[in-house]
């Protein structure tokens, strides 16, 4: 086997890194992630000729059959160009992973069989062997089969447009002038063409040769919306929500006598204000009794979909009141107690919960109660502050919405025992991981980082950051270039801070962010994330990289980092994000879906890279990527 030397430099130290390369042209300091289990996982392909049988993670039936012929002569395949950085382990067929061609990713209408036998997958991975092993044995998700998810009702309903759906027509036209900020030619989403009819009673199915009798509506209805992160959740239950609250303020007669007095009254006063009369002699029948309840569970999704409301709010006229422990005591109690009234409260359920236990009135109208990440909301921390809202609202609610991206065991669990009748609507791709967002791994353990992993997540960054400069070279003007966003998830939030420390300290613009930072300050920091519009590189940024280049050190002028725990990772629209670091291996696929959902949001493509020390469990970074790289769902 041929070998050759060469010297690697490390961006970030400059140090020298001696690599060895094999004939197979894959060094070893930057590796894929393949089919094998422990440090077999992390071998390269050079150490993959010299082994003398499989590896022991034992691929399925249908790896197997998407080997290459066995007549085929491994010395003779063309060598894949080496490329260094982190990037080198993308999503790549040839090296280290077996992986199969995309026809053996079937959908169950594909079969033969049409799909009617649903064990086939599982008994074909216990007759050859578990292919996700290390998956199955964490378990943290609940599997659905393709049978259980709403895939027929998706196929019928052929929803082409918002217009379709049974809204009022005010709110039909602000989904897109509003809350989709002038989008054109808006299309609903798979989890939207689900849920609006459902929550609006609407049925697109073939209509019924006979007249069918009236079905009886239950007093309460409940649903389940999950679907994958990014994918427009907010708007499929704040739709049809609005639409209902605005119904029934058509129909509260003490809200139209209110807005009869008020009108009268402005006419009387001659446009002067009105607040004095309404502060004195007439608050409004809602003060303090809104119909509709969301629950989030951090302060900046508060703000998040409280600004969705707000779009809608504008056009549709009705208050929403965000509450937060970001805001002060009295800016709470104000927007709970508004004498304008208050239609609609989005908080935390702790904030809510508090409120609420000192005034048991608020609670006492609310129709429409929506936990948004329920799959955070109804976990071990969250959950008995949630349920006690669930309950405070039960004698007056209408409809109860949950909706995640996610379906833990726990969240399972609890659904069937407290609500085993909720209807379920689930999209084909629940716990997929797009393909569009890609997978690279980098090995920590391996020169030239030997377990530095700041060094090497900040290697990732200016490997990024360089990228985009060169890309920015050979199209647009060097001096306008975009800037990259990238979000950084480690797991103890300890480790926020000095991750971002480190980064400053080699150039970077990196910021942390947990639960201590000052809401101030998070919410500058996520506001340039979540904004979609293009940013470019400051003037200051470019005089500090010149500064800095003069003297000697390096300045990164075109990336923002933000280094956060998963405070950030659920429910944030960061749609300007094309790349996360995940600096700690997640503790469960519930994690790696909602970090790696931070990118490819909204069918945009992403970067996921996972930087594996030498304690990781490299066998499940395995198996995520491997299903990732087959479109399937994660267990
Ligand atoms: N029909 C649509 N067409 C285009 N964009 C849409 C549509 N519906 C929603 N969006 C946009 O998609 C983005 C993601 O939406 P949203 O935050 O509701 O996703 P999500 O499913 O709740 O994600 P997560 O699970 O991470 O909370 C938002 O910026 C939203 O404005």
């Amino acid at each position: 086997m041929l070998r050759t030397t060469r010297e690697s430099v490390c961006l970030i130290c400059r140090s020298a890194a001696t690599s060895t390369r094999t004939s197979a042209g894959l060094e070893k300091s930057w590796i894929g992630l393949g089919g094998g289990t422990g440090r077999r996982a992390f071998a390269t392909r050079g150490d993959r000729e010299r082994r003398p049988g499989p590896a022991r993670m034992v691929l399925s039936d249908r790896s197997q059959v998407a080997r290459p012929p066995s007549t085929r002569d491994d010395n003779v395949r063309k060598p894949r160009p080496a490329v260094d950085g982190p990037f080198a382990a993308m999503n790549r067929t040839t090296a280290n992973i077996k992986f199969r061609p995309p026809t053996i990713v079937e959908t169950r209408s594909d079969r033969p069989d049409g799909g009617r036998d649903r064990d086939r997958d599982r008994k074909s991975h216990d007759k050859k062997g578990n292919r996700f092993k290390a998956l199955n044995m964490q378990r943290s998700l609940t599997s659905i089969s393709y049978g259980q998810r709403s895939s027929t009702k998706l196929k019928i309903q052929t929803v082409e447009s918002f217009d379709q759906f049974d809204l009022l027509p005010d709110l039909k036209a602000a989904v897109a002038s509003e809350a989709l900020k002038g989008m054109v030619d808006v299309k609903p989403t798979p989890v939207q063409r689900l849920a609006i009819p459902a929550l609006l009673g609407q049925s697109f199915g073939p209509k019924p040769r006979r007249k069918a009798a009236p079905v009886e509506v239950p007093r309460r209805q409940e649903f389940l919306l999950a679907a994958e992160t990014g994918s427009g959740k907010t708007l499929a239950y704040m739709t049809p929500i609005v639409n209902a609250l605005k119904i029934a303020e058509a129909e509260d007669e003490a809200v139209q006598a209110y807005e009869k007095r008020l009108a009268e009254e402005k006419v009387i006063r001659e446009g002067q204000p009105l607040s004095a009369w309404i502060e004195t002699f007439e608050p409004h029948p809602n003060t303090g009794r809104p119909r509709v309840v969301v629950l989030v569970p951090t302060a900046e999704l508060v703000d998040q979909v409280a600004a969705v409301a707000k779009a809608f709010a504008h056009v549709m006229r009705f208050k929403v009141r965000p509450l937060s422990a970001s805001y002060s005591p009295l800016k709470n109690h104000r927007n709970l107690f508004s004498n304008l009234g208050v239609d609609m409260i989005v908080s935390t359920p702790h904030l809510l919960a508090t409120v609420a236990g000192s005034d048991p009135y608020i609670l006492s109208r609310v129709s429409h109660l929506v936990i948004d990440e329920a799959d955070s909301l109804l976990d071990r921390s969250f959950s008995p502050e949630t349920i006690k809202i669930v309950d405070r609202t039960m004698p007056s609610l209408r409809q109860l919405v949950l909706c995640s991206a996610t379906i833990p065991r726990r969240l399972d669990n609890f659904l069937a025992e407290r609500f085993p009748d909720i209807d379920r609507i689930t999209t084909p791709n629940l716990h997929a991981i797009p393909r569009r967002v890609q997978l690279g791994v980098i090995d920590v353990s391996k020169d030239p980082y030997r377990n530095n992993k700041n060094l090497a997540c900040a290697d990732a960054i200016w490997t990024i950051g360089k990228e985009a400069a060169d890309h920015e070279m050979h199209g647009a003007d060097k001096g306008d270039s975009d800037v990259k966003r990238i979000m950084v998830f480690v797991n103890e939030r300890e480790t926020t801070q000095e991750v971002a420390e480190y980064l400053v300290s080699k150039g970077i613009d990196a910021v942390a962010l947990h639960r201590d930072t000052s809401a101030q300050r998070q919410s500058e920091a996520l506001a340039a994330f979540t904004s979609n519009e293009p940013m470019k590189v400051s003037g200051e940024d470019m005089v500090a990289a010149k500064a800095a280049t003069a003297a000697g050190k390096r300045h990164l002028a075109n990336t923002k980092v933000i280094v956060a725990t998963d405070l950030a990772s659920r429910g944030i629209d960061t749609l300007a994000v094309r790349h996360v670091v995940l600096y700690d291996v997640p503790h469960t696929t519930i994690d790696f879906i909602h970090r790696l959902g931070r990118a490819g949001r909204m069918g945009r493509r992403g970067r996921g890279i996972v930087l594996v020390g030498r304690d990781d469990r490299r066998d499940i970074v395995a198996e995520v990527k491997q299903s990732m790289f087959m479109g399937q769902a994660l267990v």
